[in-house]
């Protein structure tokens, strides 16, 4: 984690600023800074990252963005009277300058591209930068929202100058919008800007038509622009993962960047009296998760805003413990997306439709009957709102401290025939608890030969060890070798796991006659094959067909976050089963990619089943569960025709059952 802290004005700056003479900003304060490092320095989360230090932008990085007679009028701030200080805030909106800032506001972009540079060249995997001023509101000849110099902004045309990246893609989930990055790279397919933000149809700061969801950008930047307008406060975790599921991680995973930047505002976190949400700070481990697997894992934070001092720093602990690996907090009882959401999901996903194949079979809403049915009731609730209104700002938000995220002592165990080496990095198991008579006898009766004789029964005696430790933490994740998956996953979900874990997720990629589907809830199976499945037995077996079979990229990851992220999170497994059947035709790649994005469940307990005679791919598995980023998808750069119609078909029956799939308002009401 690089962090570069900015020294806060000194007294002896010349100016004593009185209070009443210059009015100084009541939320965009210092201690911002200091009590998210100092949680991270509570927490030992700085001791395991590497510091970085600060260093002051020069005027030709600051150029590369902003004009030059802004940046000369910003040079003159440090020696201009109040009075001229006073003169030269009044141009701009929601500014605050002091004397320092200028210094500030350098170190801040300064900070920025040292965090850019050490990404980029490999020297950290990636990175947060704690700094003030903010950027993301800064325009290239104008300050803007307590914004100097558009430290992103600039930091994302350095990484392409300096590094030669080519495609950047840049997240912003401060719940404001960053209006200074979207006119910047507008018209520019270099650059992806994706933003969400508080918005209640334009009545909210910056009160801009352009932050609408209609904004896709111009020129050849069409499409390169992805706006999520929240048009009602109290929004939740469900709303956030829907729109990373359904918007931004498909067209991300499309556009396939070399550096991801985030805009990491945490005033879209709870508690915040700017934002108003209620996304709980452990949100943003996730959504970090969500984007560590896209351009090789480059990924570089850099804060935005963030007002209430309590959820800014936890969500800062939360994002940079995601960045050095720790197991996700598991995400309870999400329900799902209020119709504010879905409304504006369907907008963005019907604008967005026309630019990114991977989005093209999203409805095609008529957006203007949905949000005038909206806006009227919008309008029947208005001055219900207006009570509620002054009763909500009244109240004090109140959430549960993060829970912990343990490292388990071992990351990844390996099951494995005793001739088959053990990749580097896993940890064998090679105890095995002695299984009851009575367990013992259920897996002799498997009906597969191979499962009941000697060293059938001791690599099930390793399977239930090892989910056992994972079940206490011992164990991270683990991969077994066995003589018949189909066997194995029989024996883990019948026997094995039933009594360890309430509910197992079983993700199986290739085809299979998965017999067995327990209508009880306690298994949930997703099966994503080339096998055309004529029927769906019920909620908990989700059968997906890909024409093209597994090795169809675009169509996987359609059916990953269209169907199995969201599942998988409404469902909230204890255990994690990834079985490969022999034959899949599933690239390492995507394999990579699968087993990395299903760490944001069950704290990362996956068990990963594989047939002995497919150990090739055992190198790539082991690396992703090791936690090394998994490589870019290349091929989604060049989509073929998909059949993603049947994934959307098969989306819309299932939304009845399960809720964050839906991606638009209910037809009902
Ligand atoms: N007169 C109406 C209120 C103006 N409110 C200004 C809010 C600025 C938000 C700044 C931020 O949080 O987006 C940043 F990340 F840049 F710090
Ligand atoms: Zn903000």
């Amino acid at each position: 984690m690089g962090w570069g802290l900015t020294d806060p004005p000194q007294e002896e700056d010349g100016l004593a600023l009185q209070e009443e003479a210059v009015p100084a900003c009541k939320i965009e304060v210092p201690e911002r800074l200091s009590v998210s490092y100092e949680a991270l320095v509570r927490t030992g989360l700085s001791d395991r990252c590497v510091s970085v230090p600060p260093r002051e932008a020069s005027d030709a990085e600051i150029l590369l963005v902003h004009s030059e007679e802004y940046l000369e009028g910003v040079k003159k701030t440090p020696h201009m009277t109040l009075e001229d200080l006073k003169e030269f805030t009044l141009q701009y909106g929601d500014v605050y300058f002091h004397p320092n800032i200028y210094h500030c506001a350098k170190l801040a972009a300064g900070s920025a591209l040292q965090l850019v540079d050490s990404v980029m060249t490999g020297k950290v995997r990636n990175g947060m930068a704690l700094v003030r001023p903010p950027g993301h509101h800064s325009m290239r000849s104008a300050a803007s929202g307590f914004c100097v110099f558009n430290n992103v902004a600039i930091a994302a045309r350095y990484a392409k100058q300096k590094h030669g990246a080519e495609r950047v893609l840049i997240v912003d989930w401060d719940i404001h919008h960053g209006q200074g990055v979207q006119y910047c790279f507008e018209d520019d397919p270099s650059v992806l800007y994706f933003s969400w933000h508080r918005y209640e149809r334009q009545k909210f700061w910056p009160n801009l038509r352009e932050s609408d969801y209609d904004s896709v950008g111009k020129g050849s930047g069409a499409g390169f622009n992805v706006n999520v307008p929240w048009n009602e406060v109290g929004m939740e975790n469900s709303d956030y993962l829907s729109v990373f599921c359904h918007v931004l991680l498909p067209v991300a995973y499309e556009f396939c960047p070399d550096l991801v930047l985030v805009c990491a505002g945490f005033d879209s976190a709870i508690g915040d009296p700017e934002g108003e949400m209620c996304a709980t700070p452990d949100i943003f481990a996730h959504l970090t998760h969500l984007l560590m697997n896209l351009a090789g894992g480059k990924l570089c934070a850099v804060l935005e805003g963030g007002y209430n001092l309590t959820s800014l720093a936890q969500s800062v602990c939360q994002t940079v413990q995601t960045l050095l690996g720790d197991p996700l907090p598991q995400l309870a009882n999400l329900r799902s997306p209020c119709e504010s959401a879905l409304e504006s999901l369907q907008c963005v996903r019907s604008v967005q439709r026309r630019y990114w194949s991977i989005l093209k079979h999203a409805a095609d809403s008529a957006t203007t009957d949905v949000s005038n049915k909206r806006i009227k009731l919008a309008k029947a609730e208005e001055e219900k709102a207006e009570t509620a209104e002054d009763e909500r700002s009244q109240e004090e938000k109140v959430w549960p401290e993060p829970a912990e995220r343990l490292r388990p002592p071992v990351c990844s165990a390996s099951v494995l025939p005793d001739d088959a080496a053990c990749p580097d990095g896993l940890k064998r198991l090679v105890s095995s608890k002695d299984l009851g008579p009575l367990l013992v006898s259920r897996i002799r009766n498997r009906s597969m030969e191979d499962a009941g004789d000697a060293d059938g029964v001791a690599t099930f005696s390793r399977l239930y060890t090892l989910i056992e430790k994972m079940r206490t933490n011992e164990i991270g994740n683990g991969v077994a070798l066995v003589p018949d998956v189909a066997a194995a996953v029989e024996c883990v979900v019948q026997d094995l796991g039933s009594d360890l874990v309430s509910r197992v997720l079983v993700v199986c990629v290739g085809k299979e006659e998965l017999n067995y589907a327990t209508a009880d809830g306690k298994m949930l199976v997703v099966q994503i094959s080339g096998e055309d499945k004529e029927e769906q037995k019920g909620k908990y077996y989700i059968p997906v067909c890909l024409k093209k079979g597994c090795g169809d990229t675009v169509g996987f990851i359609q059916a990953v976050f269209g169907l199995l992220l969201p599942l998988g999170y409404e469902y909230d497994p204890g255990l994690v089963l990834l079985v490969r059947m022999p034959g899949s035709g599933v690239g390492d790649c995507m394999w990579q990619q699968l087993i990395g994005l299903l760490k944001g469940f069950a704290k990362g307990h996956t068990l990963v089943l594989m047939q002995t005679n497919d150990g090739a791919c055992m190198g790539p598995t082991a690396s992703a569960l090791l936690g090394h980023p998994a490589p870019p998808l290349q091929e989604l750069l060049t989509p073929l025709p998909d059949d993603g119609g049947a994934l959307e078909r098969m989306r819309e029956r299932l939304q009845a059952d399960w809720k964050m799939l839906q991606t638009t308002v209910s037809s009902g009401n």
